[in-house]
């Protein structure tokens, strides 16, 4: 209690959370003001009340490290001047000079603690790190492999302008996505080193992933192996079972947000959408795509034709943007449930089986000519959902009966859905897996080995080879991104327009909390 509060507040009825009133000493409860009832925390309290306890958390054990790490260092150099003092017997001018050379060495150990200090206290900034080229072009900003130059750590640096986010209304998205990579531990997701900002941009340094994304892969080889597929799929299915594990849906699992790491294993990165609640311009796009995927005719096609139509569309190259999610791999709950709130963490399996069909028929079980086509097709799943059927020499890319049984059994109805890793496991589809599974388990903590070798190994030359990366120089695959560089031209004429008739652009305080440095970079040397 307060040390000022009157005596009468002990009797005071306490909201508590489900809203209900409990005096604490019922004698004088009628005597008692009338209860206080506390609604219940939005979203963005419990956001601020998370981050404070992990500001305070970090805060701490960084000043402790930091402490212990100043002691270590201030021990280790008495020791050393200890061990170097000459016998008490030595010279008058012997002790002098040593005096001279303590003194020295004092100096020269201040000036590198202050040193320390300074870095400690200087804010991250973009001339931090060495910005070698881009590597990725996202909706709302570009990708670039970057090394930190004091500590030389490798990094692929997301830079977003802010007014873009704010204009978007992304900037909860970014913030999601920030969040989930500082509480990412696993080897399985991408992690996050620092984030930082400036006037203009926010920026996330990850973890430089460098054998490019599962979407390229998919694109060089066509179909896969079923065993390679199973492995990979395998990988997908841990990775998303470590974003449930932290509480969140994905929602936006797809090849492109399947990084191969240097040993050849999966991460899973992008977590801009892993929020559980739709904003009013998604919910409205929903609706919108809905609306037009309910009214238009089904437009039936053969399984060749599908296949046809997807490889025209792969050899075009577009990279397209959709604001809530791939069509492609959207279970349909998301699309005919737009509030967002009757669907849960069993939309990224029915994702992951959109996957497993593209790797074993080298298409996505929806694909359509246009987008709008392939909305309805997911609309009407049950109807669009066929075994390809080869013959002759393609019959080898028949789908065998236990992958098909899968695949039914990722994509159908939520309640019926194998939606947690324990009962994807023992599915016959992974019979040659056991030992596998166990070993992706058993080795999660080793982010090299991760026990099985993947059949597909980057080889990369040294830190600063990105060729598993697109050509950002080439114009030809420059092409891929005309579509997303439209849409982000036509906001900056926008942003123009609004800047010169006053309209305001993101406030200062919508990035707070934005900041984070991961703990080596922190209790490390400095
Ligand atoms: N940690 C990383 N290591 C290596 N490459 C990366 C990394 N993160 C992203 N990339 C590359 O940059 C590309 C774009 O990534 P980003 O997450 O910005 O975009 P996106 O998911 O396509 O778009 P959006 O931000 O609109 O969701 C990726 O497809 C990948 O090729």
């Amino acid at each position: 209690m307060h040390l000022g509060a009157p005596a009468h507040a002990e009797n005071t009825p306490v909201a508590v959370a489900d809203n209900t009133s409990l005096p604490l000493a019922s004698a004088s409860a009628s005597a008692a003001p009338p209860a206080t009832t506390l609604s219940p925390p939005g979203a963005d309290t419990l956001r601020k009340c998370e981050l404070s306890k992990l500001f305070f958390l970090d805060h701490y054990f960084d000043l402790l490290t930091y402490l212990d790490a100043r002691k270590a260092r201030l021990a280790a150099f008495k020791r050393d001047m200890a061990a170097r003092t000459p016998p008490p017997s030595s010279g008058a001018d012997v002790l002098a000079t040593f005096e001279q050379e303590q003194e020295a060495a004092w100096r020269y150990f201040c000036g590198k603690e202050r040193a320390h200090l300074r870095k400690r206290r200087t804010r991250l900034r973009l001339s931090n790190f060495e910005l070698v080229r881009q590597i990725g072009q996202g909706g709302y900003g570009q990708v670039f492999l970057a090394r930190k130059r004091d500590t030389d750590e490798w990094c692929a640096v997301k830079k977003m302008n802010k007014h873009l986010l704010h204009r978007l209304h992304e900037v909860q998205h970014i913030l999601t996505e920030r969040d989930i990579l500082t509480r990412v531990g696993s080897p399985w997701l991408v992690k996050l080193l620092y984030a930082f900002q400036d006037m203009e941009s926010v920026y996330l340094a990850m973890e430089y992933v460098p054998g490019g994304d599962m979407r390229t892969l998919l694109n060089n080889s066509g179909v896969l192996r079923q065993e390679h597929a199973r492995l990979y799929v395998a990988e997908m299915l841990t990775a998303a079972d470590q974003i449930h594990r932290l509480g969140y849906i994905h929602r936006d699992i797809k090849p492109e947000n399947f990084l191969i790491d240097a040993s050849g294993h999966l991460k899973l990165t992008d977590f801009g959408l892993s929020r559980g609640k739709l904003c009013a311009e998604e919910i409205a796009y929903l609706q919108a795509r809905l609306e037009t995927a309910r009214q238009a005719p089904l437009v039936h096609r053969t399984v060749k034709e599908r296949w046809q139509i997807y490889q025209s569309i792969q050899r075009e190259e577009v990279r397209a943007f959709s604001l809530v999610g791939s069509p492609d791999y959207m279970a349909p709950e998301v699309l005919q449930d737009v509030g967002g709130r009757g669907y849960d963490h069993a939309v990224d399996y029915w994702s992951v089986g959109c996957i497993l069909f593209e790797c074993l028929a080298g298409f996505p079980p929806f694909a359509a000519a246009s987008s709008d086509e392939v909305w309805r097709n997911v609309y009407h799943w049950e109807t669009v959902l066929e075994r390809p059927v080869y013959t002759g020499a393609d019959a080898e890319f028949n789908f065998t009966d236990e992958a098909w049984d899968l695949v039914t059994r990722l994509l159908c109805h939520a309640p019926q859905r194998l939606a947690k890793l324990a009962d994807v496991k023992p599915h016959a589809f992974f019979s040659g897996l056991p030992a596998q599974w166990e070993q992706l388990r058993a080795d999660a903590t080793n982010p090299l080995s991760r026990g099985v070798t993947p059949p597909f190994v980057p080889r990369v030359a040294d830190p600063r080879d990105t060729r598993y990366f697109d050509n950002f120089e080439d114009p030809k695959d420059m092409a891929m991104y005309k579509e997303v560089h439209a849409r982000q031209a036509a906001h900056k004429e926008k942003e123009g327009a609004s800047a010169s008739d006053g309209t305001p652009g993101a406030p200062r305080s919508a990035f707070i909390g934005f900041t984070f440095k991961h703990s080596g970079a922190r209790s490390g040397s400095i």
